[in-house]
């Protein structure tokens, strides 16, 4: 598959550390853009170019000319040579058909709430112009391009978090971009390359005019779906990074709990071929082959275990199956979001083709909301099974033979280990769990005169999504460290030393060694990852793996390869 891919050496990059100059330009035009060139771009400040497609640079020149002649023969058109949404009955002279798009900024300046961050309005901007690009929007080539010319020099219009119902999709979010894009006023503002600067001091220094707004388009910049997919394209993407951190700290865990392979058998996952289910299995499997932590028993044998029932806990003999629908439906998201990226999303649409203009409402962001309600319910769906996981780990009456709460130095009797720790996890894990509940479901009534009277709550759902990825990403980190704390103590109990590079799956040992270096504690035969209590603060380790992971840094290139066969799920 054509797909770019992200440059994966990134470790030690901030989230928005710009990679000025790479050859691999994304151009906006020419085929369907991926999430992956999303995040290129509005992470890593690849460039953007815009296609060379004469035809298709012509259409939107033709959609332009096409408003132009609506409005001199003042043909009525929707927002056009009318009023907008519920009041779409007013009438707009030819006259005043410009003044209409400029004044329309004026009334949506009515955000609320903090910034939203840099990297979603970079996204949103690369998909807005992704989507006038197909030309039936009736938008100036020259405002697309500026969209570009903002994205390449790193000046990102400030945009607040609230103000979006999703139904005409982001009108408010949009208009702020649109503002600052045409220096509409002095009261926009935007990030230049790390400055805060009002809208005009930023043209100026970019050597642009401010612009009006020609009939139409206004509505073209604002009436769309944009700025909730840019944030749902960073969430799919830091979310298929957490699942596969997830399956990692599963490895872990089961290999600290001396668990078998059998469960992971392709046998089992024959008779029951959910693709995500046979994906977590094999996934699972690579990542155990070699280790020497695990019951080896792909062969059928099993034996009895003294006290223990002859088999796992259902923990880690189902997480084949309880993984599944997470992985199909973060799929099936991914699948929609692309779909949308590509999407023309405003109204009323251009057919320049058959010189017709069809009112419709392809604004309206129902993918996003509910796809982003889905992909929170998924991050509480494995937030749950992690810490599942880790009381298991604790409990010294089922844990197969390790300290209770893990602990390190069992000869200082004050030591409590991962106590603590456990306890920051289940504060965590339920709020994960109370962020999936949905929100597309929930909508205020009468909006905007009756005429918006569905709407998505996509942005909203979109925006809690981010929320929920950045919780799991701490959520996550304190996983990770019960996971290596485990496969130390379970290998003293193989090969009496606590480094466990001697027994971890090849898989899991890079894993492990990403984690341990970021902690800046390297494995040693002699102590565990934590041995007195006293000995280091864990809320600095949870910070820098948490970081780390927000980052891509090294602990998620240790993972990479599972990401690459979630392509073929
Ligand atoms: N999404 C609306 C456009 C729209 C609705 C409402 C408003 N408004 O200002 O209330 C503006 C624009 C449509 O195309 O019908």
């Amino acid at each position: 598959m054509d797909t770019l891919r992200l440059n994966k050496n990134t470790a030690n990059k901030t989230a928005f550390s710009f990679v000025h100059g790479s050859d691999d330009a994304v151009i906006v035009g020419d085929r369907n853009l991926t999430v992956e060139e999303v995040i290129s771009v509005a992470r890593y400040g690849t460039q953007v170019r815009l296609t060379d497609d004469l035809e298709k640079l012509a259409n939107v020149q033709a959609s332009c000319d096409f408003i132009h002649h609506a409005v001199e023969s003042g043909e009525p058109i929707y927002g056009v040579t009318t009023g907008f949404g519920g009041m779409a009955n007013v009438v707009i002279s030819p006259e005043s058909a410009a003044l209409l798009q400029n004044n329309l900024m004026w009334y949506h300046k009515v955000g609320a709430g903090k910034k939203l961050p840099l990297v979603d309005v970079r996204a949103a901007m690369l998909l807005r112009a992704n989507s006038h690009i197909s030309g039936a929007s009736g938008i100036r080539l020259e405002l697309i391009k500026r969209m570009l010319i903002f994205l390449n020099a790193g000046v990102t219009p400030h945009v607040c978090e609230f103000g979006s119902i999703g139904a005409s999709g982001d009108l408010t979010p949009l208009a702020y971009i649109t503002g600052a894009l045409i220096g509409l006023n002095s009261s926009y503002t935007v990030d230049f390359n790390g400055e805060e600067m009002n809208a005009l001091t930023a043209l100026k220094k970019l050597g642009l005019e401010p612009l009006q707004l020609l009939p139409k388009e206004g509505l073209a910049m604002m009436n769309g779906t944009s700025v909730m997919t840019g944030i749902a394209a960073n969430c799919v993407y830091d979310t298929k990074n957490l699942l596969a951190l997830a399956m990692g700290a599963h490895a872990l865990a089961i290999q600290g709990l001396n668990g078998t392979n059998q469960s992971f058998h392709p046998f089992i996952h024959k008779l029951k071929p959910h693709s995500g289910q046979k994906w977590a299995a094999n996934q699972m499997l690579s990542l155990l082959i070699g280790s020497r932590l695990v019951r080896e028993e792909l062969n059928g044998s099993h034996n009895y275990r003294g006290e223990d029932p002859i088999q796992d806990r259902y923990s880690l003999r189902c997480l084949a199956q309880y993984m599944g629908p997470i992985v199909d439906g973060l799929e099936q998201i991914q699948k929609q979001i692309e779909v949308e990226i590509n999407s023309v999303t405003d109204n009323p649409l251009i057919d320049v083709e058959n010189q017709a203009s069809y009112h419709g409402g392809n604004f309206l962001g129902q993918y996003i909301g509910v796809g982003m309600d889905q992909l929170r319910y998924y991050i509480g769906l494995l937030a749950k099974h992690l810490d599942v996981q880790i009381a298991y780990l604790v409990a010294p009456e089922f844990n197969n033979g390790l300290s209770p709460s893990l602990v390190g130095n069992k000869d200082r009797s004050v030591n409590m280990g991962f106590k603590g720790l456990q306890i920051t996890g289940n504060s965590i894990m339920p709020l994960l769990t109370f962020y999936g509940n949905s929100i597309a479901d929930r909508f205020p009534t009468h909006a905007e005169q009756y005429n918006q009277n569905i709407n998505s709550q996509g942005f909203a759902s979109a925006n809690l999504a981010r929320q929920s990825v950045e919780i799991f990403q701490q959520y996550i980190a304190i996983a990770l460290m019960f996971g290596v704390q485990a496969v130390d103590l379970r290998t003293y109990t193989i090969v009496e030393h606590y480094d466990a590079r001697a027994t971890l799956s090849p898989a899991t040992r890079d894993l492990y060694l990403a984690i341990r270096d970021v902690v800046g504690q390297a494995p040693s035969p002699n102590r565990p990852y934590i041995w007195n209590d006293n000995e280091q603060a864990l809320d600095e380790h949870i910070a820098k793996i948490a970081t780390d992971i927000a980052n891509g840094g090294q602990i998620v290139q240790a993972v990479n390869g599972l990401l690459l066969t979630l392509e073929d799920v």
